[in-house]
C-alpha cells in the first residue's frame, strides 16, 4: 500500500467564515474531517506543519517544507500532499521543484472557498491532490499544482483570479493533465530540472516591476543597499525606460546580478530592441534575460541560486534557463 504524507501549512483550505463575514484560520483543520475513501489503498500521514495564512509564509517556511519532504524521501514515503494558501503558493511550490528530487511525486494544492461556504473546494481540491500524488505516473514530473481538476508544474503555474475557483492557470503552455472521476491523467512529457538541495536561504533579492515613466529612485536605492540580487518585471518583450539605466549600471557595477522578465501575461523576454532601454542594451550591460518564469518565480530561482552558491555563469546559466 503506498504511503502519502500531507503536509498542512494553512491558507483559506484551513479557514472558515465566521458571523461577521471574515475568512479566518480555524484552529481545528477542516480537513480532519475528511474521510479516506482510498481505504485500504492509500495509506495517508497526516501533520500540520503550521497554520498560517499565505502571505505570512516566505523563504524560511518554504525551506521547513523542504527539509520534512527530505525527510519523507529519506524515509521511503511514495507521495507527498502539501496543503497551502493559495496567495503565494507558486512560489512555495517553485521553491520546492527547484530544491526536491523529483522522482517522488509532490503535490500542491489550496481551495479559493474556505471549509463552510457554499460550494468550498477545498476537500474536493483535496482528495484530486491525494489521487495525484498517489499516480505512478506523477513520478518525474517534479512538484505539481493541483486544483480545480486541473494538474499544473509548479515551473510555470500562477494564480490568475482573486476569487474564481479556476484561478490557476499555466500561461502560454496549459496544464498538463487532468483529474477526472477516474483519477489523473497526464498529457504532457516534462524537461526536468536538476535539483539544488539547499540548507539555509539568503536574505535582500528583490523584486520589482518597470512601468511608463518608472521613476529610477527604487534602483538608486537597491544600488547602495546591503542587496544581493535583483530581478525586474520589465515591459514588453524586455525593456526599460531608459531613465532608470544609470541607477541600473549602478547596481551592475556592483556585480549584484540583475534578472529579468516580462511583466506580460503571456511569452518569454529577449533582447530583440536596439533602442535606448531596449533588451539588447541591457543584454549588453550584463543583465540576465530569464526565458519564460513570472517575476515571482524568478525572483525564487535567483535565491536558491545565490543560496546554492552558485555565482557568475553557473548562477546566470542557472537562472536564464527556465528548465535548468
Ligand atoms: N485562497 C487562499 O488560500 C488565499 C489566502 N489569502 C491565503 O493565501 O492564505
Amino acid at each position: 500500500m503506498k504511503k502519502i504524507l500531507i503536509l498542512h501549512t494553512g491558507g483559506t483550505i484551513a479557514m472558515s467564515q465566521n458571523n461577521d463575514g471574515a475568512v479566518v484560520p480555524n484552529s481545528n483543520n477542516p480537513l480532519d474531517a475528511f474521510q479516506n475513501p482510498f481505504h485500504g489503498k492509500l495509506d495517508l500521514i497526516t501533520e500540520d506543519l503550521f497554520n498560517l495564512p499565505s502571505p505570512h509564509i516566505g523563504p524560511k517556511e518554504m525551506l521547513l517544507i523542504q527539509q520534512r519532504i527530505m525527510q519523507a524521501v529519506a524515509d521511503g514515503i511514495d507521495g507527498i500532499v502539501v496543503t497551502h494558501g493559495t496567495d503565494t503558493l507558486e512560489e512555495t511550490a517553485y521553491f520546492l521543484d527547484l530544491t526536491v528530487p523529483n522522482d517522488l511525486p509532490v503535490v500542491i494544492t489550496g481551495a479559493m472557498r474556505s471549509a463552510n461556504e457554499i460550494g468550498s473546494d477545498g476537500l474536493h481540491n483535496f482528495q484530486t491532490a491525494i489521487q495525484t500524488a498517489a499516480s505512478d505516473q506523477a513520478k518525474g514530473k517534479g512538484v505539481l499544482v493541483v486544483m480545480n481538476d486541473e494538474i499544473h508544474t509548479a515551473r510555470y503555474v500562477t494564480k490568475t483570479h482573486t476569487t474564481n475557483v479556476a484561478t490557476f492557470r499555466t500561461p502560454t503552455f496549459g496544464p498538463i493533465g487532468l483529474v477526472t472521476k477516474n483519477g489523473a491523467h497526464f498529457f504532457e512529457k516534462l524537461l526536468l530540472q536538476s535539483c539544488h538541495p539547499i540548507d539555509h536561504v539568503i536574505k535582500h533579492v528583490y523584486l520589482i516591476k518597470a512601468y511608463a515613466g518608472m521613476d529610477p529612485e527604487l534602483l538608486g536605492m537597491l544600488a547602495n543597499s546591503a542587496t544581493n540580487g535583483v530581478v525586474i518585471e520589465a515591459l514588453g518583450a524586455g525593456n526599460l525606460p531608459p531613465t532608470v539605466l544609470p541607477e541600473l549600471k549602478k547596481i551592475l557595477d556592483r556585480k549584484i546580478p540583475v534578472v529579468l522578465v516580462s511583466r506580460c501575461f503571456n511569452g518569454i523576454a529577449q533582447d530583440v530592441y536596439g533602442y535606448d532601454g531596449g533588451g539588447i542594451q541591457l543584454n549588453n550591460l550584463g543583465v540576465t534575460f530569464c526565458h519564460g518564469l513570472n517575476g515571482q518565480k524568478a525572483r525564487i530561482k535567483l535565491l536558491v541560486g545565490l543560496s546554492y552558491g552558485l555565482k557568475g555563469k553557473s548562477l546566470t546559466d542557472f537562472v536564464s534557463d527556465a528548465v535548468s
